[in-house]
C-alpha cells in the first residue's frame, strides 16, 4: 500500500459542547478516490474540516502528507465576478496556479469566461469551484458533497473531471456524498462514519470481496455472525463477513456497495476496520 496521504489518529472533535467525532483512526493511501459516507450529523463535514486544517483537533491528530485544497458544501464563489475574473483572482492569490489547465477545462465544459459566477447554473458553479481547487494543484482534494443539487448529467461530468485528474497526476480525493450509487463507479476507498464513530474504512474491492449477502430460511439464521439481517416472514437476508456460504441452505452473492453501506449503518455497533497501519517514513 502507498504511504497514506491522509492519516487520522485517535481523532476527537467537539462542535460547541457535543462530541461530533470520537476516537477516529483511519488512513487514506495516495492516489485513491475515497468516499466519505454516513447519515446526517455523522461527522463527515467535521472530519473534512479537520483534514484541511480549518478545525483543530480536540484529541488525537490529523496528518496530510502534501498540499490540500478544499471545496466546501456551499461552494463559495464571488457571485459578481465573471469566470475570467475569478480565475485571475485565483492566479493572484495562489503561489501554485495552473491557469491554463483551468481555462482549458472550463472551455471543454462550455462554461463561458465572460459570465458572472452568480449567473451560472448549479452544475457550472460546481465545475467552477472544482476547477479553482484543481488549479491549485493539490496533492489531496477534499470535497464536501460536490454532487449535491446536481442533475445526473452534471454529477457524471463532475466525477469525470475528477477521474481525469486522478489518472493524469495521481491526485488523491476525499469526497462526501449521501448517494452511494454515485460513488460505486469512481471511488475505490470507503470511509463510513455513523454518529461520530468510524464504522468502516478500507479498500472497496477488498471490503466487497470480504462480505456476502446470504438468503435463506429465517430459522437457520441463528448462530450466524451477521453484520445485519432483515427478515420477511420465513425468509432472511443477511450481510455477513466471509468469502463462502456457511452451508448449502444459504444462497450467497457479493454485496453491492450500497448493500454493504446500508448493512453497516443498520448496525452501528459493528465495524470493519483494518488493524494498525504501517507507515513508510
Ligand atoms: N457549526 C456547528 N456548530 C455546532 N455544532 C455543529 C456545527 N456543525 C456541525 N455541528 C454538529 O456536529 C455534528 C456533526 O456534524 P457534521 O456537519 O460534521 O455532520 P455531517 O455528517 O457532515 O452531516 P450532513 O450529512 O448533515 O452534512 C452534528 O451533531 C452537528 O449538529
Amino acid at each position: 500500500m502507498n504511504a497514506p496521504i491522509l492519516e487520522v489518529t485517535g481523532l476527537g472533535m467537539r462542535r460547541r459542547r457535543r462530541w461530533a467525532l470520537r476516537d477516529c483512526s483511519l488512513a487514506v493511501p495516495a492516489g485513491r478516490v475515497a468516499a466519505l459516507v454516513g447519515p446526517n450529523g455523522a461527522g463527515k463535514s467535521t472530519l473534512m474540516l479537520a483534514a484541511v486544517g480549518l478545525l483543530a483537533p480536540e484529541r488525537g491528530s490529523v496528518t496530510v502528507r502534501g498540499s490540500v485544497a478544499f471545496v466546501a458544501q456551499d461552494k463559495p464563489l464571488y457571485e459578481s465576478f465573471t469566470v475570467a475574473e475569478t480565475l485571475e483572482f485565483g492566479r493572484r492569490t495562489n503561489l501554485r496556479w495552473d491557469g491554463e489547465g483551468a481555462r482549458d477545462r472550463l472551455d471543454a465544459l462550455g462554461v463561458p469566461l465572460g459570465a458572472r459566477a452568480g449567473r451560472l447554473s448549479g452544475g457550472q458553479q460546481a465545475q467552477l469551484a472544482l476547477t479553482l481547487a484543481l488549479a491549485r494543484m493539490p496533492d489531496l482534494l477534499v470535497l464536501d458533497e460536490p454532487l449535491a443539487n446536481l442533475d445526473p448529467l452534471a454529477r457524471h461530468d463532475v466525477m469525470r473531471t475528477l477521474m481525469g485528474e486522478v489518472a493524469a497526476r495521481g491526485l488523491t480525493v476525499l469526497l462526501s456524498s449521501h448517494v452511494v450509487a454515485d460513488l460505486e463507479e469512481t471511488c475505490d476507498w470507503l470511509v463510513l462514519l455513523n454518529g461520530g464513530r468510524l464504522q468502516v474504512s478500507g479498500d472497496i474491492d477488498d471490503l466487497l470481496a470480504g462480505h456476502l449477502v446470504l438468503s435463506g430460511p429465517a430459522g437457520d439464521a441463528e448462530g450466524l455472525d451477521a453484520v445485519s439481517a432483515s427478515v420477511t416472514g420465513r425468509h432472511a437476508t443477511l450481510l455477513v463477513r466471509g468469502e463462502r456460504a456457511p452451508d448449502p441452505r444459504w444462497s450467497a452473492r457479493r454485496p453491492t456497495l450500497d448493500e454493504l453501506v446500508m448493512g453497516y449503518l443498520r448496525s452501528p455497533a459493528t465495524s470493519a476496520l483494518p488493524g494498525p497501519v504501517a507507515v513508510e517514513r
